[in-house]
């Protein structure tokens, strides 16, 4: 049992080498060369911008993820992604229907400050988040006063879970990181509804 990493408001856990290097290297391979990665543009403070990584949306239900502005379409779950989510299922008890793809090609791509609370995720959504490839620095901090932060280093192979009222009163980050030259590829998994 891994143990809380936030003092308080919300359940954030971290489960170092879920896979070995060698999956790792495996997966962050068969990923980058299989998946459909697109370079998508996004509203931000009503600006058209291209986000700084790529992305991509799979799922084995046809709702459609909507955030920032964009409302993607799922593709079909693929063999590696079922693995990928077979594996973390022996640690977290919850279901998914999706998995949001992000390949951060080197340390000049990242992803701003957000919470992952649209709709379609629910109330006190779980989404469990793994990582391939470089090690990125993964920052949580209070929605409310941007006070209290929270720093986790994303090792390759590793997992991350966020559940209970994170969403709410967290929001996260994973910010640039110049000197990093590796790519890394992370999989949100999420159960979202129409
Ligand atoms: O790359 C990461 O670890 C963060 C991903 C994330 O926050 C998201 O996809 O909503
Ligand atoms: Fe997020």
């Amino acid at each position: 049992m891994s143990k809380n990493l936030l003092p308080f408001f919300g359940e954030v856990y971290y489960y170092p080498s879920i896979f070995t290097p060698e999956e790792s290297k495996k997966y962050f391979s068969l990923l980058r060369e299989h998946v459909k990665w697109e370079h998508r543009a996004i509203q931000l403070f009503g600006k058209k911008v291209m986000q700084p990584r790529l992305t991509a949306l799979y799922g084995n239900s046809v709702v459609p993820y909507k955030y920032s502005g964009l409302e993607l379409q799922p593709l079909p779950m693929t063999k590696e992604l079922l693995e990928i989510q077979e594996r973390i299922a022996s640690q977290v008890q919850s279901s998914f229907t999706h998995v949001l793809l992000n390949y951060y090609r080197d340390g000049n791509d990242s992803m701003g400050w957000h919470r992952d609370n649209e709709k379609s995720l629910g109330l006190d959504p779980a989404i469990a988040s793994v990582s391939f490839g470089a090690a990125r620095k993964f920052l949580l901090r209070r929605y409310e006063n941007k006070q209290e932060k929270v720093e986790v280093l994303l090792e390759d192979g590793s997992l991350v879970l966020m559940k209970g009222s994170t969403q709410t009163y967290w929001e996260h980050s994973l910010p640039k990181s110049t000197r990093i030259a590796e790519g890394r590829i992370n999989l949100t998994f999420r159960s979202l509804t129409a």
